[in-house]
């Protein structure tokens, strides 16, 4: 069973990304699983080291969305690219428009290690 920790990485780590291509979240969507049985509407690929990102839980402590007390946002702001799902896609198809930015991410962490398992925004 795959962890939570593992789940994030799987979803939101892309360090050696991107590849520069308006086809990245296309490709990136379905070969990290976020297209199976539905389109994932939203997702964030972050391309910077994993220990970087693992260190945004020792950083700003912010509420989460969901108001749990368990987030935190980078310091700095990170190379990210965001997947939002276009109007025409249609499952199984699912279609994606691909924008880089640079923006301080907001994670949640959890667990011993203290590691980030869920991704809740970027600004
Ligand atoms: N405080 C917490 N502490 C611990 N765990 C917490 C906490 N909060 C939730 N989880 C858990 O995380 C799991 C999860 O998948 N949450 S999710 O909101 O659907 C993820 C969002 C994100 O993947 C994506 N998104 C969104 C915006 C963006 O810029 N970039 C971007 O990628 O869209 C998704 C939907 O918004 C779920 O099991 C929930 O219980």
């Amino acid at each position: 069973r795959e962890s939570r920790a593992m789940k994030f990485q799987r979803q939101h780590m892309d360090p050696d990304g991107p590849n520069n291509n308006s086809n990245y979240c296309n490709q990136m969507m379905r070969r990290r699983h976020m297209t199976e049985g539905w389109c994932k509407p939203v997702n964030t690929f972050v391309h910077e080291p994993l220990v970087d990102v693992q260190a945004v839980c020792l950083q700003g402590n912010i509420t989460c969305k969901n108001g749990q007390p368990n987030c935190h946002k980078s310091n700095s702001s990170m190379n990210i690219t965001d997947c939002h799902e276009t109007s025409g896609s249609k499952y199984p198809n699912c279609d994606y428009q691909t924008s880089q930015k640079e923006r301080h991410i907001i994670v949640a962490c959890e667990g011993n290690p203290y590691v980030p398992v869920h991704f809740d925004a970027s600004v």
